[in-house]
């Protein structure tokens, strides 16, 4: 499990993050959910270790972010950061070399899930097939929780729905996913939990089958009543 207790964090006298506090659990898909600006880059940033926090903490299974949890987590940003010069094939051997947790045989069939070519140069590929490749050198990690920043984000519609197909495959499977979105349709279907966060708090965590049984209400619901008040 992923904990955030009570963390705070500021850019100057600017803060991001106010108490934020709130778990993303192992076999389970956390959105974080907020307009843009609310903090939700931050905080993946902050369990990554990318960013100092001013105080609160950052637990990965029980341990403080630290060496001992960079073995289980793998950020997935909102743009794809290998050079733009690499082929495809090239940075899938540059991760195969860089990492240990690199699972080759889980990087070939994610390249053929997504339609990938080796030869491609990263500069060249379309939107949607260079978010498809920033995923594949994620998912490809066996790690046991994937970050990821928006995945959906300015992504045509066929896109989409392949890269929502990889949220229900075995190449998720059991792991844990805490993702970003400032637009909630895109992931409605496929999120566990939701963590609505306004001006760097959290305004409410909530389990979406849970609620959706309990009160028949969806996450959009959710999020009229607790951001119109
Ligand atoms: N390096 C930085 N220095 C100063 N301020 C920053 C820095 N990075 C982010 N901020 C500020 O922190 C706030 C939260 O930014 P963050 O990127 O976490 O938001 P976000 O919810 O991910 O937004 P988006 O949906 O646009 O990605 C914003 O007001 C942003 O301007």
């Amino acid at each position: 499990m992923i904990e955030l207790k009570s963390v705070t964090k500021t850019y100057g006298r600017k803060k991001v993050l106010n108490n934020v506090s709130f778990t993303a659990e192992k076999g389970r898909i956390t959105c974080l959910i907020g307009i843009n600006g609310v903090g939700k880059s931050t905080v993946m940033k902050a369990i990554m270790n990318l960013t100092p926090i001013q105080s609160g903490h950052i637990l990965v299974d029980g341990q403080p972010v630290g060496k001992s949890t960079y073995e289980k987590v793998a950020f997935i940003p909102d743009t794809i950061t290998m050079p733009p010069q690499m082929k495809i094939g090239e940075a899938l051997t540059f991760m195969k070399d860089f990492y240990s947790a690199w699972n080759e045989q889980r990087a070939e069939e994610l390249l053929k899930f997504f339609r990938l070519n080796r030869t491609d140069r990263i500069a060249n590929l379309s939107k949607g097939n260079a978010a498809k490749a920033n995923m594949l050198l994620g998912l490809a990690l066996d790690v046991d929780y994937l970050l990821m920043d928006e995945p959906f984000s300015g992504i045509d519609m066929f896109s989409r729905e392949q890269i929502a197909d990889v949220f229900t495959s075995h190449l998720v499977e059991d792991r844990g996913v805490l993702l970003t979105t400032h637009e909630i349709h895109d992931v409605e279907h496929l999120i566990d939990k939701a963590v609505l966060l306004d001006h760097g708090a959290v305004l409410k965590e909530f389990d979406t089958e849970e609620l959706r049984e309990s009160e028949g209400k969806s996450v959009v619901d959710v999020m009229r009543e607790v951001y119109r008040g």
